[in-house]
This record gives structure tokens, C-alpha cells and sequence, in this order.
């Protein structure tokens, strides 16, 4: 039990009426879930509003209530506080109701709109070989060191956040990786939280159906820098166009990494393979596991952050040879017939493009590339088209299929992805909504040495269609199957 006055350290308040020195049993953002003494938090969100919900939150027993107009009625007993943003002022009390846990590791953020899981992923690999006891906020999981918790969201809620790095105090990490999505930032469930420092990977087309313009996008990014404090890192990638603007209004130590133009961190693709790459990294070799120009960008942002957070470079340029590749990130296997399938998250346009690029510089023959992709429901529908084009322009043969439909129609989604086929490519393409026979029907074209590209659910283990998630995972499908066809 905490007192309310305490929680409220560092909010900007408007109004308050009632005591603010009563306990706090639980914060909650969410009426339905409310238990007897908690602090029930209003938030202004995309489908409700939680103002409506106050009565109902009173009524199971909340007796603090943070909003940002004070409701008509006042409930004896209850203390209302009114705030300038209940979002701000959720992060700012679920920290203090942690006893702000960030403060107490090394909290390094990871922002962009591809590569936040591979690169925060591989630096908990690394920190974690090192010898540290590390954390991890993630796409794929949350691990407090060696245990590993379910995740729902990139960056989870500003509770659900600080209850994890306050777990992450119990058993003594060092240093915490987390992912900074732009729906985070703009939410605010990454604020007041004690940052060592921040990397941006690249911007590209994604959620311009939150965000609504690309400058709006870029501008949340931009805030994870804008708000650091003098004595954290910043660590932007300059080949990005993007790269210095994440650079204009932050307080922060800048630092600059770049395969392309002059920076403080620089890398060479000296060899590329299937099995891995051969880069120079501030002039010494060093052998990646994980392939692509893009993994190269990645290798290099993990190795400036280690050397920023204290590690030593021959201990990093060994270590960095042996990461393995993340669940669901280019996650590839040869069957039998040296078919090679590969699985990755690949769901944006940018992400498409550089698999297929990856994909197509090792081609050696004349083997095909059979691509798998769908788009998902209720998100960005701009990028739909636009990936449908990359798809059937850089692939032999395109198999449109479901991804995640949610509460949208599947075959509208899948009209949308093939008006952005050019002519030309409409022969090339097939489309089939259920994802299970799309997978099937790439496997039964394939033929040794093709290659199949099943692109955009990486490490799911769903599929979600009209609010259901029913057991789908991409990986093991094309395993069963080629095996089934004796492939
Ligand atoms: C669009 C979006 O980001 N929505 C997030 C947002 O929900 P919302 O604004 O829609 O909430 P709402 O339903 O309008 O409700 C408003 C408030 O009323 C409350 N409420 C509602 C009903 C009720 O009966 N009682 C009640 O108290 C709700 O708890 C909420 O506090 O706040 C919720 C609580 O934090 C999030 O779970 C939810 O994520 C949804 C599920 C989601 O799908 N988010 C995705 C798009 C997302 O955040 N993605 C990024 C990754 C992007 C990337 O990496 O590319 C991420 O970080 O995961
Ligand atoms: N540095 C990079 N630049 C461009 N594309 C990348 C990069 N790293 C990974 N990718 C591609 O993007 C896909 C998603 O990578 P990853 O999961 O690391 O990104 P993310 O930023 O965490 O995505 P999300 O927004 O869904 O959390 C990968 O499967 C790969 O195809
Ligand atoms: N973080 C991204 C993941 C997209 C993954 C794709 N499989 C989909 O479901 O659209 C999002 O929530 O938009
Ligand atoms: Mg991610």
C-alpha cells in the first residue's frame, strides 16, 4: 500500500478534491478490472473514452480517481484528481508506484520502423553472454533475466512496464533492452522513465493509419530523443534520411553509425552467404550470422551501443559472432529436396523490399522465389498496395493470403494488395485467403533449390480473424507440409 500523495510525485495537476493521503491499494487504467481501493485512471482513448467509465469504476471499489475533467458528480470518500494528460500522469504514478524501477538499471530504448526486436533482442544476447544480468521489453517477450514472460504489445502499457523493471530490481539486472513502438511514445507509456540512452534504426511506411502523415510518424519518434536527458546516448543511423533529424532537439550525447557515409561507428559488407556475413566493423573483421545489408545496420547499432554502456571492443567484436538469429527474423530451413524456407516478420513495404533484395542477390541459378504475404486488418491500409507491388515485382511467384484480418474482411484486404500489381506481374500472382492452403500451394510449386519466403508473422503463433486467435505458426506449417509432401 502506498499514499496517494506519494504516487502523484511529478504530476502535473490541475484540481483535486478530497484527501490525497488515503492508500493506494493498485493503480488501473481499465473499469472492468477495478478492485476495492485502487486509483482508477480516465484515458482518452481511440475507441472510448474512459471519463465514461468512472461511475462503474466507483462503484468496484476504486476510491482515487485521476481524470482530466472532473466529473458532474462528486462521490463522498472518493478523491478525485484532476491532470493535464492522463496518459503522462499514468506513466509518471505507475513509476513512482514502483518505486522507479528504470532508475536503477540501465535502460537503453530502441525506436524505428524496422529492426527494434532484432536489435534489442541481440543486445539482451550479448549483455547476457557478457556475464550481465539483463532485461528485455520486447515484440516477441519480456525477460527479466532468465525469466521469460508473455507480451501482448511492442511496448506494453506504463504499468505493465514498471511492474517488469521493478522485477527486474528484485533480481539484480543491469541493464534493460526495451522496444519504443511510435503508438508507445504517442501514448505516452514510455514517459518518466530514466532512459541511458535511445538508438534509431530507420523510418519507413507504417501506421499511417494512426499517425495519419509520415511527418507525424516521424515527429513521435523524434520525442523518445527529444526528452533525454544531457548525460544519455543517442545513437541515430546517418544512412537513414531521418537519421540527423532524431538529432535536432535532443539534449543528449550524439553518436552517428553508418555502412554508407561518415559516422562514429562504421561497418563494410566484405562477403554475403546464406549462412552468414563477413563484415569489417571499425576496421576489424567480424563474422554475423544474421545476413542482409539490414542485419548489417543492426550488427553495427549493437556493437556502438555495447561500446557506449562500457564493453570492451575485442570482447564485443567476439561476442557479436556469435548471436543467433531471432525468432521469426529470417528464421530459414533446407528440406530434403534443398527446398529453403524462410519465415520473417517482414510487414512493412521497407522490410519486404530488403528480404527479397537479401533473398535475390544469393540466388545463384535460376532457382524461384515463392513469396507467401498478406497484410493485416485494421492497420495501415496505404501500405497494402505498395506491398503487393514489392511482392510480385521481386518474386517469381506471389501467393496473397491472410494475415491477421482482425475484424476487417479478408477479401477486401487482398484486393487492396493486388491493385498494387502492375500488369505485367498479374501472371505471377495467385491469392488465396486461407493462409494454410497458401503455404500449402507454395509448397507444392516449389522444386529443389527454390526458395520460399513466407513474409509479415515471423515468430506469431496466431492467427487472429474476427477477434479469435486460432493456433497458426508459419514455421511449423511449412515444416509439416514439405515434410507431408515428402519434400
Ligand atoms: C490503437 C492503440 O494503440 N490502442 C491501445 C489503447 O487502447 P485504446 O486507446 O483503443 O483504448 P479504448 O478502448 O479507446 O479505451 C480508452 C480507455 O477506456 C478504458 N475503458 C474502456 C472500456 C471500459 O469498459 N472501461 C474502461 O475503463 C480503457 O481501459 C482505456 O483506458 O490503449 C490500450 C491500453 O494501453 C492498448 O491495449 C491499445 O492497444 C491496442 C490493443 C493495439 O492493438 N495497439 C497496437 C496498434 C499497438 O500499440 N502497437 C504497437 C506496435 C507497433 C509496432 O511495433 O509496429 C505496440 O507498441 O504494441
Ligand atoms: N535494420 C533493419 N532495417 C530494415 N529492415 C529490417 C531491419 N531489421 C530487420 N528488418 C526487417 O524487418 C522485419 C521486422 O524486424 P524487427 O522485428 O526487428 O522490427 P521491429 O522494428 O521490432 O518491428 P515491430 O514494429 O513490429 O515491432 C524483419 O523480419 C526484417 O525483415
Ligand atoms: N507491430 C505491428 C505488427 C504487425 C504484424 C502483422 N502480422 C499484423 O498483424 O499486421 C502492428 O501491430 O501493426
Ligand atoms: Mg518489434
Amino acid at each position: 500500500m502506498r499514499a496517494l500523495k506519494d504516487i502523484l510525485f511529478g504530476v502535473s495537476i490541475t484540481a483535486v478534491s478530497g484527501s490525497t493521503s488515503v492508500m493506494v491499494n493498485s493503480i488501473c487504467f481499465d473499469s472492468r478490472i477495478v478492485t476495492m481501493g485502487d486509483v482508477f485512471v480516465a484515458i482518452k482513448g481511440t475507441i472510448t473514452d474512459g471519463h465514461e467509465y468512472i461511475e462503474k469504476a466507483i462503484a468496484l471499489g476504486a476510491k482515487t480517481i485521476i481524470c482530466e475533467t472532473m466529473p458532474v458528480t462528486i462521490v463522498d470518500d472518493v478523491t478525485y484528481v484532476e491532470v493535464d494528460n492522463g496518459n503522462k500522469a499514468l506513466a509518471i504514478m505507475a513509476s513512482n508506484f514502483y518505486d522507479n524501477p528504470s532508475k536503477n538499471l540501465k535502460l537503453v530504448g530502441v525506436t524505428g520502423t524496422n529492426g527494434k526486436t532484432t536489435i534489442s533482442s541481440l543486445l539482451y544476447q550479448l549483455f547476457k553472454k557478457a556475464g550481465f544480468k539483463v532485461g528485455l521489453i520486447s515484440t516477441i517477450k519480456i525477460m527479466v533475466d532468465d525469466t521469460e514472460y508473455k507480451t501482448s504489445h511492442t511496448t506494453p502499457d506504463a504499468l505493465t512496464i514498471n511492474h517488469h523493471l521493478k522485477l527486474m530490481n528484485d533480481v539484480g539486472v543491469e541493464f534493460c533492452f526495451m522496444e519504443v513502438s511510435s503508438h508507445g511514445i504517442h501514448q505516452k507509456r514510455t514517459e518518466g522513465l530514466a532512459f541511458e540512452g535511445a538508438i534509431f534504426t530507420n523510418l519507413s511506411h507504417d501506421h499511417l493509419d494512426y499517425h495519419k502523415t509520415f511527418a507525424e510518424y516521424r515527429d513521435t519518434k523524434k520525442l523518445l530523443f527529444d526528452n533525454l536527458p544531457k548525460k544519455a546516448f543517442v545513437l541515430t543511423n546517418v544512412d537513414d534520411k531521418n537519421g540527423l533529424v532524431m538529432l535536432q532537439n535532443t539534449k543528449a550525447r550524439k553518436y552517428t553509425y553508418a555502412l554508407k557515409t561518415y559516422a562514429d561507428y562504421k561497418a563494410q559488407i566484405l562477403e554475403n552467404q546464406f549462412n552468414g556475413q563477413l563484415l569489417k566493423i571499425d576496421g576489424s573483421e567480424v563474422w554475423s550470422k544474421l545476413i542482409g545489408d539490414f542485419n548489417a545496420y543492426n550488427m553495427l547499432a549493437i556493437y556502438g551501443t555495447a561500446q557506449l554502456l562500457g564493453l570492451e571492443k575485442l570482447e564485443i567484436l567476439r561476442l557479436l559472432s556469435e548471436l543467433e538469429n531471432v525468432d521469426g527474423r529470417f528464421q530459414y530451413f533446407i528440406s530434403k529436396e534443398r527446398i529453403t524456407a524462410i519465415v520473417d516478420y517482414a510487414h512493412t513495404p521497407d522490410a519486404l523490399k530488403n528480404v527479397l533484395d537479401t533473398i535475390n542477390k544469393l540466388r545463384t541459378g535460376n532457382e524461384n522465389v515463392i513469396t507467401v504475404v498478406g497484410c493485416g486488418g485494421d492497420r495501415d491500409r496505404s501500405k497494402r498496395p505498395v506491398m503487393g507491388h514489392i511482392a510480385s515485382e521481386m518474386s517469381t511467384t506471389t501467393i496473397f493470403t491472410s494475415d491477421n484480418p482482425r475484424t476487417e474482411n479478408p477479401d477486401e484486404i487482398l484486393k487492396e494488395i493486388e491493385a498494387g500489381v502492375e500488369v505485367q506481374n498479374v501472371r505471377k500472382t495467385l491469392t488465396i485467403e486461407s493462409r494454410e492452403q497458401a503455404i500449402k500451394t507454395a509448397c507444392q510449386l516449389a522444386n529443389s533449390n527454390d526458395i520460399i519466403l513466407i513474409a509479415g508473422k515471423g515468430h506469431e503463433t496466431y492467427q487472429e480473424i474476427n477477434g479469435v486467435r486460432a493456433h497458426f505458426d508459419d514455421y511449423e506449417m511449412v515444416q509439416n507440409l514439405l515434410k507431408a509432401l515428402n519434400k
